[in-house]
């Protein structure tokens, strides 16, 4: 479970790949007070560069170099197609005592840890509300992983939110069904809710701010009760009522059971990811 907010990390880091994810957890860190120069990036792509050195004062390199030698934690934050090919370019330069830690989707910690040459990798799956430091991300740690390498992950991703740890590797396709790609599913929910407040007569802002409201009260209301989603979602659900009428429409089509196996989906798909893009 999630301790308490541990300190910025002492060793210094390396990300390769400085799009998204990489900016969230940069971004926290910094914030956190850790300072610009003690994070090297690698980022191939001039206008990802820019946007590093403008949002963050970083100057990325555009390709592995000597430095990199200089990280004693080294994280992994391209895409799962790309990893091989990265970790291929990155190798020579990284110190083999390096702790790594991917938050690739779907690629497992053998392939990791073959592409480098090593045991020592932590696998994250985080998610975009990192942007804000309200992300949930789950982690597995290989064998070698020892509880201080385990802290300075919790340092590199507490800033960016809460976290856990699993214990088998696989549960990771199941966070990141989850978890990781559960942010799209929120808003893809927005989406309709807005688009039906529109057609019922108001106005896209203001079904906006009933809805994102709506999705930020209920779920505030679901970490402070005592009570699980299904009790609070009675209360709200009067016999003969609206909600009743809606959840009622809801049910005849199926959709808490679609949902359910989309979900599916999303885990059969980091499976896929790691059988695709991993080596071993
Ligand atoms: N976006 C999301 O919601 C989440 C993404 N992830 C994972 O995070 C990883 C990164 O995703 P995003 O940040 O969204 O993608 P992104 O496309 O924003 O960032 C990946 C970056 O890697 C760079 N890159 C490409 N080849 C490279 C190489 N050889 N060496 C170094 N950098 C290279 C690209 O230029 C790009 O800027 C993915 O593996 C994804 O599965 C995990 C959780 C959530
Ligand atoms: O869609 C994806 O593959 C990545 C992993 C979780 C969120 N985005």
């Amino acid at each position: 479970m999630t301790a308490a907010a541990p300190s910025v990390p002492s060793t210094r880091l390396a990300f390769i790949g400085g799009g998204n994810m990489a900016s969230a957890l940069i971004g926290g860190l910094l914030a956190r007070g850790l300072e610009p120069a003690s994070i090297q990036v690698v980022e191939p792509f001039e206008g990802a560069r820019d946007r590093l050195r403008q949002q963050f004062g970083i100057a990325a390199a555009l390709a592995p170099e000597a430095a990199l030698a200089d990280a004693g934690l080294v994280v992994w934050a391209v895409k799962p197609q790309t990893f091989a090919e990265a970790a291929a370019q990155a190798r020579p330069f990284v110190d083999p005592g390096a702790l790594h830690l991917s938050v690739a989707a779907g690629i497992r910690s053998n392939s990791i840890g073959t592409w480098l040459g090593t045991t020592r990798v932590v696998r994250a799956m985080p998610n975009t509300p990192a942007l804000v430091g309200q992300g949930m991300t789950g982690l597995f740690a290989r064998d070698a992983v020892t509880a201080a390498d385990r802290a300075q992950v919790e340092q590199v991703i507490a800033p960016s939110g809460e976290w856990i740890w699993v214990d088998a590797e696989e549960q990771l396709d199941a966070v990141t069904a989850l978890s990781g790609s559960g942010p799209a599913y929120v808003f893809l929910f927005l989406e309709a809710m807005i688009q039906a407040g529109a057609e019922m007569g108001l106005a896209r802002e203001q079904a906006a701010r009933l809805a994102v409201g709506t999705f930020a009260g209920a779920t505030e209301l679901a970490r402070r009760s005592q009570e699980p989603p299904t009790v609070l979602r009675e209360r709200v659900t009067s016999k003969g009522g609206t909600t009743y009428a809606a959840i009622t429409s809801m049910q005849q089509d199926q959709v808490p059971a679609h949902f359910v196996k989309a979900l599916h989906a999303a885990r059969t798909r980091a499976r896929e990811l790691g059988d695709e893009f991993g080596s071993a």
